[in-house]
């Protein structure tokens, strides 16, 4: 479609949600990060021309370490790959790059390699990088493990040191070791922990502990990985060490029986010493990977490298730590995950245990998790022995205190103005109740803040049965009524119907609706959904948020480049890549932190368009916006955020400091060069939720 009609926007947008998911943006990363490269290339050179005469490429991606060991000279080269979009892209860069034939590629993952189906006979070296934030999360233990069996000549082994090493089998990378360190960081916890007792006047405690998904409890069988990934250097507020680094794994990827031993061997126990005092909030993990004796790489947060750490955040109140303490942590490889968890804290010869009991977390079997729920609440303990998992983003969003007062107070202001003409108009003992409808996604309570003035009858569309017992907790322990929240979907015959009349003959007097993404999106069919419920709004009634309003601002940012596309054939070592992976290039970029992302700022924050949820014919679909330049410079993207403005009054910023909302940005196909004192016009399009902005001077 996007051939026939290149500005065809759906197409536009599908191919581009399509093309974020076919090619991970890391590609980009580790083609433009030469350092990376250059090492591989030495290693391989050196190992060809030691003698590794026939080579397989393990996870080619784009073919460029499968070329590194041709030109090398490497007699026989054979690559394999298990996504069929790098397959077909890798094979056009060989051809591009005059090694179709020299190279023999299979659209194979290497645990289905048949010798001599697939390659003739087994091969003196294996490259890959078949390694994610986290090491493991690749499978590279058991990919190693299969080669040393069935693709790899022997190991040299120590008996005939002589053995020429076109006889022998070898891995680059020969090895790798893991560091790790334990961390207090903000912007970890915000997103792993409640860190508010109360929001928009309501009560939190009544829900007791608050797991996300990411915890080394969580039970091996779901397959979920035990880590989150950050980019330590680029976190906001930054992060202090409370330990100093260490080894929590040393790998030999030569010796077959020390990658079998690992999935096998019982965890392993370390004790480190709290060299600085804080809350115990993550621990960080990187690693080295030897390429060889000379060559390493390394993903460390102090390195300039574009690597992410692995992060295991601690989900236990007990979490301050002392200078002088010792924490424990047990370090273990199940199912293939790097597993690290801080099992305890040591103080004055005392072990206090994390994580007491596995706490019962409470996801998905209602019926246990009601009567333990509520268990907890009879016999008034002050905490239900429960706890209960959100998603990352549902405990950033409960944790934004400002987001949920400036609701209150705009509720708030909505409910005075209702009762008092329903009030001139009705008697007391017949005042129609207030209907208010949350539509949010994921875990939402301001359904219960918009309770807790009176006369309101809320309705809450959340679905999951721990998201409604989690509210009628709240509304317990906070003394609303529970018959005054009712949820939804129970209401309406299918979710896909959510916005309807709350009876007949009644109206909404107040609609929440969830527009921005975590991400820094616009939520798909926001104007859609806004259409549909104003037509459900009593006279005087409230859609929330009513106005969204997008800001933005010209950025130089190199690293935004990087992460966009292969710039040039110079960092890929002068192979012909680009052209082959840059056809995957999206334009938006999503999860940015603006203010930790190292970008030089060519003008001031403008206002790019408007959004008018209570008024859908004010809405536009395409804006001129003019901007000057203060700061002379290559603009290579439009960085852009959020005001949203729940009433005329409150309103809060998806990019202020105590945002959970990530920003995102607008990278130009071409750097646009400006001097300081010009003008640039921007053109912005939102269609179907989606924005897309061209600049010219
Ligand atoms: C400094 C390294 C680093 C550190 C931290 N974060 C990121 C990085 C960078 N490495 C990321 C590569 C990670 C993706 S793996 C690369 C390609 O290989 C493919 N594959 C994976 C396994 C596999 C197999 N057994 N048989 C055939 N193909 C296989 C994947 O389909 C992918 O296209």
């Amino acid at each position: 479609a996007l051939k026939l009609r290149p500005d065809f926007p759906e197409a536009k947008e599908n191919f581009y949600r399509v093309a974020n998911w076919l090619v991970e943006r890391w590609h980009f990363l580790m083609l433009n990060d030469h350092g990376r490269n250059h090492k591989y290339q030495l290693a391989i050179k050196k190992a060809v021309e030691g003698g590794c005469s026939s080579v397989l490429d393990i996870g080619t991606g784009t073919g460029i370490l499968g070329m590194c060991a041709k030109m090398a000279g490497a007699a026989e080269v054979y690559a394999c790959e298990l996504s069929k979009t790098m397959y077909e892209l890798a094979c056009e860069v060989l051809s591009a790059n005059g090694m179709a034939d020299s190279i023999k590629i299979v659209h194979l993952k290497s645990l289905d390699m048949k010798i001599p189906k697939d390659i003739p006979n087994r091969v003196s070296l294996v490259v890959t990088e078949t390694v994610d934030a986290g090491l493991f999360g690749e499978g590279i233990i058991e990919t190693l493990i299969h080669a040393w069996k069935h693709l790899l000549l022997p190991p040299p082994n120590t008996q005939q040191p002589l053995s020429s090493p076109s006889q022998t089998g070898r891995v680059i990378p020969a090895g790798a070791t893991v560091f790790g360190v334990a961390v207090q960081c903000r912007e970890i916890r915000r997103q792993h922990r409640l860190c508010v007792s109360s929001v928009g006047g309501l009560d939190l405690s009544a829900v007791g502990q608050i797991y996300s998904p990411v915890s080394c409890l969580a039970d091996t069988e779901d397959s979920t990985e035990p880590y989150t990934t950050e980019r330590l250097s680029r976190l906001r507020g930054g992060y202090i060490q409370l330990t100093q680094p260490f080894t929590a794994l040393d790998i030999d990827f030569n010796n077959v029986q020390e990658l079998e031993g690992l999935c096998s061997r019982e965890m392993m126990q370390l004790r480190l010493c709290v060299t600085q005092e804080g809350v115990l909030d993550a621990l960080a993990v990187w690693f080295q990977l030897h390429l060889d004796q000379d060559n390493h790489l390394s993903t460390g947060p102090q390195e300039d490298t574009c690597w992410e750490q692995a992060i295991y955040p601690i989900q236990s109140p007990f979490n301050t730590v002392k200078c002088g303490d010792e924490i424990l942590v047990e370090v273990s490889c199940k199912d293939s995950y790097l597993r690290l968890c801080c099992a305890a804290i040591m103080r004055d010869g005392h072990t206090f245990r994390l994580y007491n009991v596995t706490p019962k977390i409470l996801t998905t079997n209602p019926e246990a998790e009601l009567c333990c729920a509520l268990a907890g609440l009879q016999t008034n303990q002050e905490k239900p022995s429960c706890t209960f998992m959100l998603e990352s983003a549902e405990i950033a969003l409960l944790n934004n205190t400002a987001y949920h007062n400036s609701f209150q107070r705009a509720m708030s202001k909505l409910l005075v103005s209702l009762k008092s003409t329903r009030r001139s108009q009705q008697s007391d003992s017949e005042l129609d109740p207030i209907y208010v409808l949350d539509v949010s996604e994921g875990f939402s309570v301001l359904s219960l803040i918009a309770i807790s003035p009176g006369l309101v009858q809320a309705y809450s569309s959340v679905e999951k049965e721990h998201h409604q017992t989690m509210l009628r907790l709240l509304a317990k322990g906070n003394g609303v009524l529970e018959s005054t929240l009712e949820f939804w979907l129970s209401h309406v015959e299918d979710d896909s119907a959510v916005l309807q009349r709350p009876a007949t003959e009644k109206l909404w007097s107040a609609i929440i609706l969830d527009c921005i993404e975590t991400c820094g999106l616009i939520r798909q069919k926001l104007l859609e959904k806004a259409t549909l419920a104003r037509c459900l709004l009593e006279d005087g009634g409230q859609i929330f948020p009513e106005r969204i309003v997008i800001h933005g601002m010209l950025v130089e940012s190199d690293t935004l480049l990087r992460e966009s596309a292969v710039q040039g054939t110079e960092p890929t070592l002068g192979f012909n890549i680009a052209p082959f992976i840059n056809q995957f290039t999206v334009p938006v970029h999503v999860f940015l932190d603006l203010s930790t992302l190292e970008c030089t700022h060519l003008s001031e924050a403008v206002e790019l368009f408007a959004l008018d949820l209570m008024n859908s014919t004010v809405n536009y679909t395409g804006r001129e916006v003019k901007v000057r330049v203060n700061t002379s410079g290559k603009v290579t993207a439009i960085a852009f955020w959020y005001q949203i403005h729940l009433d005329s009054e409150q309103s809060v910023s998806t990019f202020s400091e105590d945002s959970h909302w990530k920003q995102a940005a607008v990278v130009l196909q071409q750097p646009l060069t400006v001097s300081r004192g010009e003008w640039v016009k921007l053109s912005i399009q939102l269609h179907k939720s989606s924005i897309s902005i061209t600049a010219v001077k």
